[in-house]
C-alpha cells in the first residue's frame, strides 16, 4: 500500500517577516500609540474591541504601554490568532488554503509572512525565479518600496490563490513600529471553503498565468491589468495541468492563430502590412488612438508652445497625414513569428493641428488651464514640504507615517493637480478636435449678418 501523502514543493515555514537586507525597525517610545480602552470583567469587548482607538487605525497595541494589559485582545498579528485553516490540492491551480472552521466577515484569518526585500531585488528575484522554472508567484506588495517574498519562507497564507471574486482581502496592518500584511475575511466563509483574494500586486514580467477562478467576472488571467501583462502572447498547458501565457496580444482577434513570420512582417502572402503601406487597415477608431496621442503629453507649458508643437511634429510625414488629425497606428514586426500587435502610435496631421491650435480662443483657453495647473503644482509641493520632516524622520518615501488630517491635504491637492492637468489636457484637445464646428459657428454668424445687411439695403 502507498502510504505517501502528497506535499507540496518545500519551503520554510515562519510566523514573522525575515528580514535580510535591513534590520527590524524598533518602535521609539513616542511613536507608541496608547489607546484609552479599560478592561472591565463583566464586558470583555471593552478591552481593545471595535472602539479602540489603536484598532480603528489598524494599528496593535503595544504590550506593555496598553491600559487593558494581558486582556488586550488587538494584538491577533503578535500572538499569532489565526483561523483555522488547511492545505487542499486544487484542480489545475496547484496548492489552495481551505476554512477549517467557520471563519465571520471582518474575521483575521492569517498574516501573510515572508522575507521583506527592496523592490530592486523584488525584481531580481522575480526574473531569477522565472528563469529557474518556479511557476508560482508569491512575491507581494507591502509598501513603495517594499515587498513580502515567501517563495523560499512564508506562512501558510502564501498557498491562497487568486479570485476575482474573493471571499477575503489584503489588510495593511502597523504592528510594533512596521507594516505587516494580513488577511482578512471579506464574508462569512463556512468551514471547507476555499480560501481566495484578489492578487492586486504588480505582476514582474515572466510568464503571465491565465486564471481559472471560475468567477463570472473573472479578468482572464493573473495581473491582467498590471503592466507587465502588457507585454506578452501564447497560452500553454504546462505537464501539471496549468495554463500559461506568454505574450498575450494587446488585441483579442476572432482567429487567435499565430501568423507566419512574413506576415507578420508584412510581407507580401500577409495580411497586414507595416505602416505606411497602403494595405493595412488600422482596426483601431480615431477615438481610442485619441487615448495614446502622445505628443500632447509633452506640449510645453508656456506661451510658446505653438511654435514647440510646431517643431516637434513637423517631421512627422505618412500616406494618411492629410486625412485626419490622427492617422494610422503603426505595426510592430513581431520577432518569434506571432500576429503583429497594434500599437497605438500615431502620426499627426500637422498643419491642421497648428492651425487649429494657434487661434485666439484655443490659445486662451489653453493659457487659462495652464495657470490653474501652476497653481496647483505649487500647492501640491507646499504640501508636500509639509509632509517631508515627517517622511524624512521615518526614513521612507511614503505617506504612511503622516497624520490623517495631513494626509487629506496631500490627496485634496493632488486632486486639484490632477484635475488641473486633465483640465489643461482636454482643452487642448477640445480645441483640436471641435475647431472645424467653431470656423462653422463663425461662418453662420457672418452669413447672417451679411444677410441682415442685404435685408436692409433691400
Ligand atoms: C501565491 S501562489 C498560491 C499557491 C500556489 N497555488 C501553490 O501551489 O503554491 C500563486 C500561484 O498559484 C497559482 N494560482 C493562484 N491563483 C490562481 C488562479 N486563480 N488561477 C490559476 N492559477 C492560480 C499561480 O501559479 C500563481 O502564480
Amino acid at each position: 500500500m502507498d502510504n505517501e501523502v502528497e506535499q507540496p514543493p518545500p519551503y520554510i515555514h515562519i510566523e514573522r517577516n525575515e528580514f535580510s537586507y535591513r534590520k527590524h525597525r524598533k518602535q521609539k517610545e513616542e511613536d507608541i500609540n496608547i489607546c484609552i480602552c479599560k478592561y472591565t470583567p463583566d464586558n470583555p469587548d471593552s478591552a481593545c474591541g471595535y472602539q479602540c482607538l489603536n484598532l480603528l487605525t489598524s494599528t496593535e497595541c503595544t504590550p506593555g504601554y496598553c491600559p487593558c494589559g494581558e486582556y488586550c485582545k488587538n494584538q491577533r498579528f503578535q500572538k499569532c490568532q489565526y483561523a483555522k485553516t488547511r492545505l487542499f490540492k486544487t484542480g489545475g491551480r496547484g496548492w489552495g488554503l481551505l476554512a477549517d472552521e467557520n471563519i465571520k466577515a471582518g474575521q483575521f484569518v492569517i498574516e501573510y509572512c515572508g522575507e521583506v526585500i527592496s523592490w530592486r531585488e523584488a525584481k531580481r528575484r522575480s526574473h531569477a525565479y522565472d528563469s529557474e522554472g518556479i511557476k508560482d508567484a508569491y512575491i507581494i506588495y507591502l509598501n513603495a518600496d517594499e515587498s513580502i517574498d515567501a517563495t523560499r519562507k512564508g506562512s501558510l497564507a502564501r498557498f491562497i490563490n487568486h479570485s476575482c471574486q474573493p471571499n477575503c482581502e489584503t489588510r495593511k496592518w502597523y504592528v510594533l513600529g512596521e507594516v505587516r500584511v494580513g488577511i482578512f475575511a471579506k464574508q462569512d466563509i463556512p468551514v471547507g471553503a476555499e480560501l481566495s483574494y484578489n492578487y492586486n500586486f504588480e505582476w514582474y514580467g515572466g510568464v503571465m498565468v491565465r486564471c481559472l477562478c471560475g468567477a463570472t467576472n473573472c479578468s482572464g488571467f493573473l495581473g491582467a491589468k498590471s503592466r507587465g501583462f502588457q507585454e506578452a502572447a501564447y497560452v500553454w498547458e504546462d505537464d501539471d495541468g496549468r495554463f500559461s501565457v506568454e505574450n498575450v496580444p494587446l488585441y483579442d482577434s476572432d482567429d487567435d492563430e499565430p501568423t507566419s513570420l512574413s506576415e507578420a512582417m508584412g510581407l507580401p502572402n500577409g495580411r497586414g502590412t507595416l505602416a505606411g503601406s497602403s494595405n493595412w487597415t488600422s482596426p483601431v477608431s480615431d477615438i481610442e488612438v485619441l487615448e495614446s496621442v502622445e505628443p500632447l503629453d509633452s506640449i510645453p507649458m508656456d506661451a510658446e508652445f505653438i511654435d514647440n508643437v510646431k517643431r516637434d511634429i513637423s517631421t512627422s510625414s505618412g500616406p494618411h497625414a492629410n486625412q485626419s488629425n490622427f492617422s494610422q497606428s503603426t505595426v510592430r514586426p513581431n520577432v518569434r513569428g506571432r500576429k503583429p500587435k497594434i500599437q497605438a502610435r500615431t502620426q499627426l496631421n500637422v498643419s491642421l493641428i497648428t492651425e487649429r491650435l494657434a487661434s485666439k480662443e484655443a490659445q486662451e483657453e489653453i493659457l487659462a488651464c495652464e495657470e490653474t495647473s501652476k497653481v496647483g503644482a505649487a500647492q501640491l509641493s507646499s504640501v508636500y514640504d509639509e509632509i517631508r520632516p515627517a517622511i524624512e524622520e521615518h526614513e521612507r518615501d511614503s505617506q504612511d507615517s503622516v497624520s490623517t488630517s495631513l494626509a487629506e491635504k496631500w490627496i485634496q491637492a493632488s486632486c486639484l493637480k490632477y484635475k488641473a492637468d486633465f483640465d489643461l489636457y482636454s482643452t487642448i484637445i477640445r480645441n483640436v478636435a471641435l475647431a472645424p464646428k467653431r470656423a462653422r459657428q463663425k461662418q453662420k454668424e457672418t452669413a447672417l449678418v451679411e444677410n441682415g445687411l442685404k435685408y436692409l439695403e433691400n
